[in-house]
């Protein structure tokens, strides 16, 4: 009894939600309590899913009820497979073309009549959803998905490290009989447990250190068709384009290096994942993709569908990245050609740029392929959102979460990437107009604009970027600059007469609900040190700060959570900034990113 109480003082106990885990003296096994937010979000996701999948079953018990009723046997499952075979609607004669997928309303019809084949396709009964934690260490999250959870089932937690997994074990016995019921945890590789366990768990977690890329073909194997694979990198500076041919062999994309490269990394996560999909015919819904504090994490449900697969290449898309002035243009890899009432795949038209920039006459870098293709479920994402406020006492991080919600709900969902006020700027050495200035100046010129999560400053619009330009040659012409070398690319574009004259006069829409409301958007991190943790047990070395950044050797904050706390503290002056004087930006890139 005495060896057990000396054994005990040697362990702290950590709460975070409703689990508690027993944390050895010497750390040995993984425990990062900046994953709250991460752990939050994919519990307010779980319970969403839950629900969803509830609906989704009344509705097709409904369906074959009605269709049993008439007498009309096998006839909802030749509906099924019909509604799968036609992804749209054909309205030609002829050949007609059939643009690429950036839209979540073309989307839609796919992911709707494929939400009609779930796993549980043809049973009366919805038993309660498996979920997998395949990298589990202390079993943190498995434990609190089983008590916070409700009616969610099984909960398998792996790890193939011994010490993980026996404080894993302690720490199911620690959290008592609900844990004890519900979770199991074993000592396995994840790759060959999930491989051996296909399409049995309803919702599949990975959470690695750094990328995931390792586990991917194997987890989209073992998510039940309609499940949910939930999937974070914190390899941000392989995915932002600091080691793009990195990046190219663990993701198959280029990553460029700009403003949106976070929403990038998102992208290039989710056409890795639909590209192992696809090997097993199998394709992705994604549900919410997240950029936090230093990681992605992506939420996407996977079906079965051979036909469905042929769309992927109308949802991926080359990008075409200025060197000199950083406009962006996509090149989607596919389109459609509807010829005798069926629809053909054919590569896409390209190239969609020429040689040089339009705007400043230099080269453009190539990246991706990304997916280009809404990466939320705007219904989703409401619903979600919705169900956080409820349960808002039952979230530790619900400052957070609901802040990044609040954005994801106001983002334009058929626009990927965005681009950034201060960068325009920076390219042009012009002092910044307030973001609700150029915001109305984008709406009186019949376009849409909106903010973007992952970056407080970035601005996410249909407007082309010979628009942006002119509104910006507009705004000079206001806010005069002193004159610039002739070869830079902001005299370049200067140059130019604009085309069209920028109504800079505030429109209504200029301002989000979330903002008139004067609801939070953005949150700081809550403290110092806020950031990635290396591998348990090992020392912090030179080599981890390409994973980490450099600020981790001295212990301080690394470069991306410096920058995202200075654009935090940008967007909180951004109200105040509204009727106050314009910014000058300096651009730092304007050398190095130099082809
Ligand atoms: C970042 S930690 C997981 C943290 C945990 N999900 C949480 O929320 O607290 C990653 C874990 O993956 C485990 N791991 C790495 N490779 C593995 C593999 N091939 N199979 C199973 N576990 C693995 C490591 O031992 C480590 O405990
Ligand atoms: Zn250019």
């Amino acid at each position: 009894m005495g060896d057990v109480k000396d054994e005990l003082q040697n362990y702290k106990i950590i709460k975070e939600g409703e689990a508690e885990i027993l944390m050895h003296s010497s750390n040995t096994v993984f425990f990062n309590k900046a994953q709250v937010y991460n752990r939050d979000m994919s519990i307010a996701v779980l319970r969403t899913f839950i629900s969803k999948r509830k609906e989704e079953h009344d509705a097709y018990l409904s369906k074959k009820g009605k269709l049993e009723k008439k007498g009309i046997e096998g006839e909802l499952s030749a509906s099924v497979s019909e509604d799968v075979n036609t992804t749209h609607d054909d309205q030609g004669n002829g050949d007609t073309e059939v643009q690429p997928i950036h839209s979540k309303d073309e989307t839609k019809n796919i992911s709707e009549q494929c939400l009609k084949m779930p796993s549980w396709k043809g049973s009366r009964e919805l038993k309660p959803p498996r979920v997998l934690e395949a990298l589990a260490a202390s079993g943190l999250r498995a434990l609190r998905y089983a008590r916070e959870v409700d009616e969610i089932g099984q909960v398998i937690a792996l790890d193939n490290d011994k010490a993980s997994v026996e404080s894993c074990k302690r720490n199911i016995k620690f959290n008592g009989s609900t844990a004890c019921s519900k979770v199991e945890a074993h000592l396995a590789d994840a790759r060959v447990y999930m491989l051996t366990h296909q399409k049995e768990f309803d919702a599949v977690d990975l959470d690695p250190y750094g990328s995931p890329s390792v586990f991917l073909d194997s987890a989209v194997q073992s998510v039940a068709d309609g499940g949910i694979l939930m999937c974070t990198a914190t390899d941000m500076a392989v995915l932002c384009g600091n080691n793009g041919e990195v990046c190219y062999s663990k993701y198959g994309s280029y990553p460029l290096k700009g403003k949106y490269c976070h929403e990038m990394a998102l992208r290039i996560l989710l056409a890795c994942i639909e590209s192992h999909a696809n090997r097993y015919k199998r394709h992705i819904v994604p549900i919410l993709s997240v950029y936090m504090d230093f990681y992605v994490r992506v939420f996407v449900r996977i079906y079965t569908s051979a036909s469905a697969i042929k769309d992927t290449p109308l949802k991926l898309s080359y990008v075409y990245q200025c060197v000199g002035c950083d406009s962006f243009h996509l090149q989607s890899i596919g389109r459609t050609i509807s010829k005798d009432k069926s629809l053909k795949s054919a590569p896409g038209y390209g190239p969609v740029v020429p040689q040089e920039c339009n705007d400043c006459g230099k080269k453009f870098n190539m990246g991706g392929p990304i997916w280009s293709a809404p990466m939320h479920d705007k219904d989703w994402v409401n619903s979600i959102l919705a169900n956080v406020k409820v349960m808002k006492e039952r979230y530790p991080a619900y400052e957070k979460i609901s802040a990044v919600l609040t954005t994801i709900s106001e983002e334009l969902h058929d626009i990927p990437l965005f681009v950034s006020l201060h960068n325009l700027c920076a390219t042009l050495k012009c002092t910044s107009p307030p973001a609700v200035i150029f915001r109305s100046a984008v709406i009186n010129a019949g376009y849409r604009i909106s903010g973007s999560h992952v970056n407080p400053l970035g601005l996410k619009t249909d407007a082309p970027m010979d628009v942006i330009w002119d509104i910006m040659r507009c705004w000079v012409k206001q806010h005069p600059i002193k004159a610039q070398q002739p070869d830079k690319s902001g005299t370049v574009i200067l140059s130019k007469e604009p085309t069209l004259e920028a109504n800079f006069a505030r429109a209504v829409a200029s301002l989000s609900k979330a903002q008139v409301r004067k609801e939070v958007r953005y949150l700081p991190n809550p403290e110092r040190h806020w950031g990635p943790k290396v591998r348990a047990g090992r020392q912090i070395t030179n080599k981890h700060c390409s994973l980490l950044g450099p600020g981790v050797l001295n212990g301080s904050l690394g470069q991306e959570a410096n920058e995202a706390t200075e654009a935090v503290a940008d967007e909180t002056t951004e109200h105040s900034d509204v009727e106050g004087p314009p910014m000058k930006r300096q651009k730092n890139s304007d050398v190095t990113t130099e082809a």
